[in-house]
């Protein structure tokens, strides 16, 4: 490691974001470029860095800096310059000038300690060396709480958020209650507050840490998909983690219980345990969808069956009976669920239903969970679809700064019938804001198959409807004659029976490659990938061949497969810059899936510069179209159509996608799909995966490696139990006004 000294006569560039700079550094010789995160410097002042000499390709030598310290400004140019800087409001250059010819050496402390001595400058009365004094108090603060921060090895980039969160308070709030951190500031969960309060001192059995450590575990089990916790699991759990004992956590349980901050429930003996929203949540679902199926929706003067029969004849088909029997229903019932595998004809009932209503003269609106399912919902029924975000107006009202669902119980959706499709992605939240939205009188239908893995977030809603039995459900269960043409649907049926799948009949589209190394797989599909598939199914390799994995780790992993994929899919060229994030590279050209719903994200229309929006999705997949190392920005294109930009700050969103995993890969659809079929964890590798991946894919399916492991996976008829109250909430009907909501008294 070097170390320079010298002081900061330009800040070239500056990520507010993160603190990431630009400065250039002048000491008694030369001026030299240094970069890094700083998260706070000023013109003027002198700083010892630490780092080390890079030459970089464009802007040549230049010290890249690992830590550094702010060194008061010692030398009377150094503070002329430091205080001309615009830092305190109120001295410009000339002011600067006449304070060091007048002070000299000691300006700094006169302004500190004796600000009073200031008016003897010419121009400086009581009132502005009143606000000289508090504008530099404010600067020292400043600079005491990053050093604060830095003590605690806390990184630049998260310093800057914590002290955009509190201000001036952040030393006191973080003495005070470390854990507060993991509550308020975005990115620092329980464990870095915990690392921070542990070299603070703090006793492992404080309150504080109990209250902190319990939610971070509730949080826990909502993240990985459960609507609710039960009480005994939460506390041992926890008193594991926190090392502590579990009546500590029992009593702390009490304590959160009183101050509502979580909510106790009884489901027929068990006491649950949940946060508020998901408790309010769920209990507003089980109100809203027995309320919309019990709403006597208006007598229907129209001859249905001959109604029917015209769209029939219009369409050229003849719809099954059970398709019939969904169309029906969807007019008499105020509430229906359609669910079926694929091609068991859901987008033909849908489009069957659309018609009807439309030749009733009813209004039809039309959303999907994603961006992509929406897309093909639109493309399929050639009427407009939205994603659920979008329908329910999702963005920041009139006064609040929080971003909102402008569509809820106050101002509904204007129209008499709203089809949601894939609702098996829908999660517990998004149903209950999509049901704020409609009123009693409004027909909804929810179309899914419920054998798809159930959504990335809390609940598992669809499944909760259908097993309750409170609501109309229609099954299709026929797979039609030009469905049957592709063994992708005929083997995603027999596989979602237990049933052995058909493998490599010539000129069909599932095919299986025997492989047993995870080496020997791994090449395979690099071979595929790169050469036979493209060649073969006429499909480019980056934008029609989908590779998926059941997992992240290992030799077949998404992260490994997307090391070696992109090395032969888009490896390094002198033309395509690229920038190092983690462990990651992020390449001009390179295919990247954004893993986190970010609503605030802004796109850009690439064919229309005046049309721009807000919201990235998980799961929304791009291609990178540059690489700004200067900006430090990477561009993404999404859907071919728009442009996104993001900071550093927002790469942990962005992962390369020439392989994702099965979860993430829900409500996608790819042309041709490449996964291996591996040994591994039971809980992973089950049926329900399987058949979920499979479906995903509309022209081929190649599955490499082990042939039993494809067995042991369609035997594994293992359903991750997510803990969800809703079918038991819906179930118990008889008693309905006894049992919702009764626990705790909740204003929603
Ligand atoms: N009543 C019918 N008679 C004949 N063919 C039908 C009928 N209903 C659907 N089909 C055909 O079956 C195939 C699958 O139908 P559809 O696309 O509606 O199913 P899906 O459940 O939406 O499938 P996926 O989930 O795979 O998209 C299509 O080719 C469609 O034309």
């Amino acid at each position: 490691m070097d170390e320079i000294q010298g002081m900061i006569s330009e800040v070239v560039f500056r990520n507010e974001v993160n603190g990431y700079t630009v400065l250039e550094l002048q000491d008694d010789v030369e001026e030299n470029t240094v970069v890094g995160y700083f998260p706070y410097v000023n013109i003027g002042e002198t700083i010892k860095a630490v780092g080390t000499w890079v030459e970089h390709p464009d802007y040549g030598r230049q010290f890249k800096m690992e830590t550094y310290q702010v060194v008061t400004p010692a030398t009377l140019n150094g503070i002329e310059r430091y205080l001309s800087s615009g830092l305190i409001p109120g001295i410009g250059a000339a002011t600067a000038k006449k304070m060091v010819e007048k002070f000299g050496l000691d300006t700094l402390d006169i302004i500190q300690y004796n600000p009073q001595r200031l008016t003897e400058i010419d121009g400086i009365g009581q009132k502005k060396a009143q606000k000289i004094y508090e504008a530099f108090q404010e600067q020292r603060e400043l600079k005491d709480i990053m050093l604060f921060l830095e003590s605690y090895n806390i990184s630049p980039a998260y310093a800057v958020r914590i002290y955009k969160t509190y201000g001036a308070n952040t030393i006191k709030v973080i003495r005070e209650n470390p854990y507060n951190l993991a509550d308020d500031v975005f990115g620092i969960g329980f464990k870095m507050a915990d690392r921070i309060a542990q070299s603070m001192g703090i006793p492992l059995d404080s309150e504080y840490r109990i209250a902190s450590g319990t939610r971070y575990v509730l949080s826990q089990f909502h993240n990985n998909g459960h609507s609710y916790i039960p009480q005994d699991k939460l506390i041992k759990t926890a008193a594991e983690l926190l090392d502590v004992r579990e009546e500590a956590v029992e009593n702390m349980l009490m304590g959160l219980y009183i101050d509502r901050k979580i909510v106790v429930d009884d489901l027929d003996g068990v006491k649950a345990v949940y946060s508020i929203a998901f408790y309010k949540a769920e209990v507003g679902v089980a109100r809203r969808l027995l309320a919309l199926a019990q709403y006597p929706v208006f007598e229907v003067n129209f001859d249905i069956e001959h109604e029917i029969n015209q769209i029939e004849k219009e369409e050229g088909i003849c719809l099954a009976t059970n398709q019939k029997e969904a169309v029906e229903k969807a007019v008499t019932k105020g509430l229906l669920v359609v669910t079926g595998g694929p091609g068991t004809g859901k987008t033909t009932t849908i489009k069957a239903i659309i018609r009807l209503f439309e030749r009733m003269g009813l209004s039809v609106l039309l959303c999907a969970p994603t961006g992509r399912a929406a897309k093909r919902m639109q493309e399929a029924t050639g009427r407009e679809s939205k994603t659920i975000h979008r329908l329910l107006e999702y963005g920041y009202g009139d006064r609040d700064e929080d971003m909102m669902f402008q569509r809820n119980e106050d101002s509904p959706l204007e129209a008499n019938v709203v089809i949601v499709d894939e609702v098996s992605m829908v999660d517990i939240l998004l149903m209950n804001n999509l049901l704020k939205a409609i009123s009693e009188g409004t027909r909804l239908i929810l179309v899914g198959d419920v054998d798809q893995l159930p959504s990335v977030g809390p609940g598992c809603v669809l499944r909760d409807i259908i097993n309750s039995e409170a609501v109309t459900v229609v099954r299709l269960n026929e797979i039609f004659r030009q469905a049957q043409e592709s063994l992708i649907v005929v083997n995603a049926h027999r596989i979602n029976k237990g049933e052995a799948p058909i493998l490599n009949i010539k000129n069909k589209d599932f095919f299986f490659m025997r492989e047993e190394s995870q080496t020997g797989i791994l090449e395979k599909i690099k071979e595929l990938c790169k050469d036979r598939l493209p060649k073969y199914s006429g499909y480019s390799s980056i934008e029609g061949i989908q590779v998926l994995s059941p997992m992240k780790k290992g030799i077949c992993g998404v992260i490994n497969l997307n090391t070696e994929l992109q090395k032969i899919l888009n490896p390094p060229h002198p033309t395509k810059n690229e920038r190092q994030y983690r462990d990651m590279i992020f390449r001009e050209g390179d295919k990247v899936m954004q893993i986190r719903n970010n609503y605030k994200m802004k796109w850009q229309s690439l064919w229309d510069s005046d049309y721009e929006g807000e919201g990235v999705f998980n799961g929304d997949m791009g291609i990178i179209s540059k690489v700004d190392n200067e900006e430090q920005t990477v561009e993404v294109i999404f859907d071919g159509e728009r442009l996104v930009r993001y900071e550093p700050s927002d790469l942990d969103e962005l992962e390369l996608a020439y392989a994702v995993t099965v979860h993430k890969s829900q409500g996608s659809e790819f042309p041709v799909l490449v996964m291996p079929v591996i040994a591994g964890p039971p809980m992973l590798l089950t049926r329900n995966l399987l058949y979920t991946a499979l479906t995903r894919a509309k022209k081929m399916v190649v599955l490499v490696g082990q042939e039993r492991c494809i067995y042991s996976m369609i035997n594994n008829n293992y359903v991750t139990r997510r803990y969800s109250g809703l079918e038991y909430r819906l179930r118990r009907l008889g008693n309905w006004d006894e049992f919702m909501g009764n626990t705790i008294s909740i204003q929603e």
